[in-house]
């Protein structure tokens, strides 16, 4: 009798638990809605530094829901909280009541988020939390479509004209007519030049628009029978009105819009699985993590990520081992082969010169997280409490995070357990790349990596570390940089020129005969110190020589001191409609 009312109540604070988890859930929703749909009041209003708020404004939300979620349902459960009866029942409480949500992938996430850290899960509990079984692939049908089809029949002027009109602001198009003209030829061209023979039937654009920066982009794609290829219209809005930048066509140019390099799209969907699906039509090699990343979802995408890991090893036998390239320091890194994603574990101690602490590391990627990646910082997820089978370790990488990362890896019986780690996509460590590549190709990644370095000094971010060995090629060609133990703003580092040689120094022993500062950078040594290959020297010095220089990093600080806004765009000079005739 005892134990039947024990297990009464237990039903009720299941429940009551449920509830409190999916209200939490809620207006953690309403608040990440009410934050994405001010996106586009930002773009029609021109204010960029509102829309910079409200993108850290947002991807701060999480943490603080979560947290006040979990201290409702401790508040619930009480010591309850332990018992594992109770933990499986609110998990099944919890998905009753979801079929009503639009959003019940994500929901189900979000409860996973509270309760592991409530009852501080390590590995997964299935019966507690929901796993990649739980979660429908395709997303729930209802409701009309979350894309327009405009059918290709008389000329793309008139189509393109009527996707802008039917998208457009309360602040008007500068000059709607000659963008549809413009793009309607970049279309045509673009058309004709595919080795498809079936007619293009229909362009088919999401409704909702896509907000980033500066930028409103509209989403769309070819449809010829049941195949698709991807279409984005690129928006600006400038003195003058709204204008169409760029069309970008094909899978390459989509894929570098929606690159794991950039921040996140604020969308306004009510049912993001729809969107997900639509672009996984137009972009199939991108991984189902990476583009709930790209629409802002990334606590989801993050666990989408560990269920692809999960079922990528199971289907595959090959062994986690140490990352080609050089080692790191401050991290072990290392990959699976047949996967492209590395994992970071932080070293319990740094050899010097390093002097950074762990904490001061996770601050790093921290300001990555919340800052503008502008195309060229990748994106890490941060895991905690990962369980892996020991005989997926290569022998000696489990050696080194046994011996060098003792804190955070360890391991019992068959089992490998790791505290925290970082997971980012795998690219190719660029001093590798720029070794083991032709001349042309290494020329061209090096002259990128100049671009890469003026791309993050526009928004603010010195590496610190410029050398090769942190930076990466990713699928599409571009210069990115992993590395961020020594990364800072442009604007709290002290540029400095190298002090002319004093009469009475004595021949340079290498050392400075000058003061110098923690955070003084000199721009003038960083030739001699990133030890280019010889042949490429003079070609980087001819397009990128200013940045060896102190007085362009004063200028970019100077930029920024003055509050100037600087959006990378997702595409070259080149592809911009109106190109060769500057900005505005
Ligand atoms: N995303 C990535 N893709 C491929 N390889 C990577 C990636 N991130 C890191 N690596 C490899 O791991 C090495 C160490 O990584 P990283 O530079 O992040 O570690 P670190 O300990 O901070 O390095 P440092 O000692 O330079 O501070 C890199 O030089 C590179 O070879």
């Amino acid at each position: 009798m005892l134990h039947e009312s024990h297990a009464e109540s237990h039903a009720e604070l299941a429940q009551w638990g449920a509830a409190s988890v999916r209200e939490s859930f809620a207006s953690y929703q309403a608040e990440f809605k009410h934050i994405t749909r001010r996106a586009r009041l930002r773009f029609e209003a021109r204010d960029w530094r509102g829309a910079q708020a409200d993108a850290l404004e947002r991807l701060e939300l999480r943490t603080r829901a979560v947290a006040r979620a979990g201290s409702e349902l401790r508040g619930v459960l009480g010591t309850a909280a332990a018992d594992p009866v109770l933990r499986e029942q609110m998990k099944a409480e919890f998905e009753r009541e979801l079929a009503d949500r639009p959003d019940p992938e994500l929901a189900k996430t979000f409860f996973n988020s509270v309760t592991r850290r409530l009852f501080g899960t390590v590995g997964v509990n299935p019966r507690a939390e929901f796993v990649s079984a739980d979660v429908e692939t395709s997303p729930a049908a209802g409701g009309p479509p979350v894309h327009t089809a405009y059918p290709l029949q008389g000329s793309s002027e008139a189509v393109i004209r009527a996707i802008l009109a039917e998208h457009a602001f309360t602040a008007p198009f500068r000059d709607l007519g000659a963008d549809a003209r413009l793009a309607a030829a970049e279309l045509d061209a673009h058309l004709r030049a595919s080795d498809d023979p079936r007619p293009a039937e229909a362009l088919e654009v999401l409704k909702p628009v896509f907000f980033r920066g500066k930028g409103a982009y509209l989403v769309g794609r070819v449809r010829r029978g049941a195949s698709f290829a991807p279409v984005v219209l690129a928006l600006l809005h400038e003195e003058g009105g709204v204008f169409l930048d760029a069309v970008l066509l094909g899978a390459h140019d989509a894929s570098i819009v929606f690159s794991f390099t950039r921040s996140y799209f604020h969308v306004d969907a009510e049912r993001p699985s729809e969107v997900i699906a639509f672009l996984r039509t137009i972009l199939p090699q991108k991984p189902l993590s990476e583009l709930y990343i790209a629409i802002g979802h990334n606590k989801h995408g993050k666990t989408v990520l560990y269920r692809e890991l999960v079922a990528h090893l199971a289907r595959t036998t090959d062994r986690f081992e140490l990352a080609r390239g050089d080692r790191g320091m401050v991290m072990i890194v290392f990959t699976l082969p047949s996967l492209d994603v590395v994992f970071k574990v932080i070293r319990d101690r740094f050899a010097p010169p390093k002097n950074v602490t762990r904490q001061e590391v996770m601050q790093k990627y921290a300001l990555v997280f919340r800052h503008d990646r502008a195309g060229r910082l990748v994106d890490a997820q941060e895991f905690e409490h990962l369980v892996f089978d020991r005989s997926r370790f290569a022998p000696e990488l489990l050696q080194e995070l046994l011996a060098e990362s003792g804190d955070t890896a360890r391991v019992e019986g068959d089992r490998v357990f790791i505290r925290h780690l970082y997971a980012e996509r795998r690219v190719s460590p660029l001093n590798l790349f720029i070794r083991e590549r032709d001349e042309w190709t290494a020329r061209d990644a090096l002259l990128d990596y100049g671009q890469a370095l003026r791309d993050l000094a526009a928004t603010n971010t010195f590496p610190g570390d410029l050398l090769l060995k942190n930076f990466g090629v990713t699928r599409t060609g571009r210069v990115i940089f992993y590395d961020y133990d020594e990364l800072c703003l442009v604007t709290d580092c002290n540029f400095r020129d190298l002090p002319a040689p004093r009469d009475d120094d004595e021949a340079w022993s290498g050392e400075p005969t000058f003061y110098v500062g923690e955070d003084d950078v000199f721009p003038e040594e960083f030739l001699a110190f990133l030890g280019l290959p010889e042949q490429l020297r003079g070609a980087f010095v001819a397009a990128h020589g200013e940045i060896l220089t102190a007085a362009f990093w004063r200028r970019m600080q100077a930029r920024h001191r003055a509050g100037d806004i600087v959006d990378i765009f997702p595409y070259r000079e080149a592809q911009r409609l109106r190109h060769g005739r500057g900005r505005g």
